[in-house]
């Protein structure tokens, strides 16, 4: 496969050298060649020459002695083939942040096998994971799956898809969840809910054997908070504007602003659950996440929060150069 393509970009450049560009820069009589028209030809041809060639030993790098660049193509090559797109011939494909979700998403449904109780998480990139699950099991090579949905949008997505579901009352133990984040520390903590689904994914994940974290490399970051954005707490609708008080306060420390979460129409933000969300934008870090956790859970008016301590078994991360499994 790696040498057929290699073969193919060959004699692709060989005709574009023949057909292009010689012809062209003959006949422009190119002046930033010096000498006579004989010498002049020469020096296109030589020119022409060393730029295929320079073409060929880039290629070779990256396909026949493929150190980093090579193994990450080959894996996102794989990782296309599964997804059904055209496998990229060269390595100037531009993957989009949806296609980069698309491969850790697929990548993750490697894990799941039949059988098994499933978290099916909410999301943009955890949704390609579900259409995944659907599709295996519309061609039957996924069989006696049972999916616990996070949200009602997940939920009704399965149910379109087939996939039969249930709930934790019925299988409190689940086999593997598979759901994205907003961001990952290195550690593998996360922090998620921007989509207002926490609370939910919290729960079905906190009762997994596995939690499979799927991510483009855009939500790495080196710290909970780092990304700017907001770290999403679930607080009931009652007084909101005292539970939000209270955070502010908690993390003055941090420069924390806390911000009741709108819709679209400037209405707050409601949960599956009739829960508001009050956004966290941090200056700096927390410190100690396990006492920042405990200290938000311990304000009455707030049900969860959305960092995800020590959750993740494992992280998947698609990124421009392939994907890499982190693992706890
Ligand atoms: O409430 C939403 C969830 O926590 C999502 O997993 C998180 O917001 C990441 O979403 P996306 O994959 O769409 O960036």
């Amino acid at each position: 496969m790696r040498s057929q393509c290699f073969w193919q970009y060959a004699f692709t450049h060989f005709l574009n050298l023949l057909l292009c560009r010689f012809p062209g820069f003959f006949f422009i009589r190119c002046t930033h060649f010096p000498g006579n028209q004989t010498s002049r030809l020469f020096s296109i041809s030589a020119f022409n020459l060393s730029s295929y060639c320079f073409h060929l030993i880039c290629y070779s790098l990256l396909t026949i002695n493929p150190p980093r660049m090579a193994i990450a193509w080959s894996k996102i090559a794989a990782s296309m083939e599964a997804i059904s797109l055209s496998p990229p011939m060269s390595p100037a494909v531009i993957l989009t942040q949806d296609d980069l979700k698309k491969i850790a998403a697929y990548k993750a449904v490697e894990f799941v096998e039949s059988g098994m109780v499933l978290g099916l998480g909410t999301s943009s990139t955890a949704k390609h994971a579900v259409d995944r699950i659907g599709e295996l099991l519309r061609q039957g090579k996924l069989t006696n799956i049972v999916g616990i949905s996070t949200s009602k949008k997940t939920q009704e997505q399965a149910l379109s898809l087939g996939i039969p579901l249930s709930d934790l009352d019925a299988h409190p133990a689940i086999d593997l969840a598979i759901d994205g984040a907003d961001e990952v520390d290195p550690h593998l903590n996360l922090v998620k809910g921007r989509g207002g689904s926490l609370l939910r994914e919290k729960m079905v994940e906190g009762a997994c054997k596995k939690f499979v974290c799927i991510v483009d490399e855009s939500k790495l970051v080196k710290h909970l908070g780092g990304s700017g954005l907001a770290l999403p707490v679930e607080v009931v609708p009652f007084c909101w504007k005292f539970t939000a008080n209270k955070l502010q306060n908690l993390f003055r420390r941090s420069g924390c602003a806390a911000k009741l979460r709108n819709d679209r129409e400037g209405k707050p933000f409601v949960t599956d659950n009739g829960n508001y969300i009050v956004d966290l934008y941090l200056k700096k870090e927390l410190g100690d996440l396990h006492i920042a956790s405990d200290s938000m859970l311990r304000i009455a008016g707030v049900v969860e929060h959305g960092m995800f301590l020590d959750m993740a078994t494992t992280v998947i991360v698609a990124g421009e150069l392939g994907i890499t499994i982190e693992k706890k």
